[in-house]
């Protein structure tokens, strides 16, 4: 799919957001993209993570036995994008804020997994689930997402196939442009929600 086609399908969701927003890493921006609003169409998720899936197999990942993707937003793409590569699906979640597995969810010593993740921003949720997943003993050999919006700037340790790139500017809390500060901010994620994570 085209960076067009991509955009084309969040917007027919109305699903990039003006405003002023929290991100997961703490940084503020006057753009979000609500994949929720993606992922509550079964059709259109489809078609993305059947593209996320053909691109995953063209980079040669193809000795994968198991996808793992990071609550709460990597769970719909993880599992759609696993559905296309024939593979099971599971999830870390945060306990206290950290990323565990749980629900008899596990990873075979040496097993050889790819991380599924929505939105890839400054890569920090990302890293956390590889971590977990890595300290379990298995192999992460790469990860994947819907949006990277740091266009391959994040470095997470392992390969990164996106299906697109798109920037988005974000800013430290203490340097937000004035049109910026004039709007109260949202925070739409889950991190740092009481009895999510921190
Ligand atoms: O690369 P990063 O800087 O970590 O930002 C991207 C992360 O932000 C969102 O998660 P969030 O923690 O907001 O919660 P969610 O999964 O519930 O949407 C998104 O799902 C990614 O996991
Ligand atoms: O960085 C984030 O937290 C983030 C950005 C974005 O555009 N969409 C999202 O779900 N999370
Ligand atoms: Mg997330």
């Amino acid at each position: 799919m085209t960076k067009d086609e991509v955009l084309a399908v969040f917007r027919s969701c109305d699903a990039i957001l003006e405003g002023h927003f929290i991100l997961s890493s703490g940084l503020r921006s006057a753009t979000f993209l609500q994949k929720t609003l993606v992922f509550r169409q079964p059709d259109k998720t489809e078609i993305l993570c059947k593209a996320l899936a053909e691109k995953i197999r063209a980079a040669g990942y193809n000795d994968i036995t198991q996808v793992v993707s990071p609550a709460v937003g990597g769970i719909i793409p993880g599992y759609e994008t696993a559905r296309h590569l024939g593979l099971p699906a599971i999830y870390t979640e945060r306990v206290d804020g950290k990323f565990e597995l749980r629900r008899n969810f596990s990873v075979a010593p040496g097993e050889k997994v790819i991380v599924v993740e929505d939105i890839v921003s400054t890569g920090l949720s990302i890293c956390e689930c590889i971590d977990t997943i890595k300290a379990l003993g298995a192999d992460v050999v790469a990860a994947a997402c819907i949006i990277d919006r740091s266009q391959g700037k994040a470095d997470i340790g392992v390969p990164l196939v996106s299906l697109i790139e798109y920037e988005v500017k974000a800013y430290s809390p203490d340097d937000l442009p004035p049109e910026l500060a004039a709007i109260p901010p949202v925070k739409p994620g889950s991190r740092g929600i009481q009895g999510v994570g921190a």
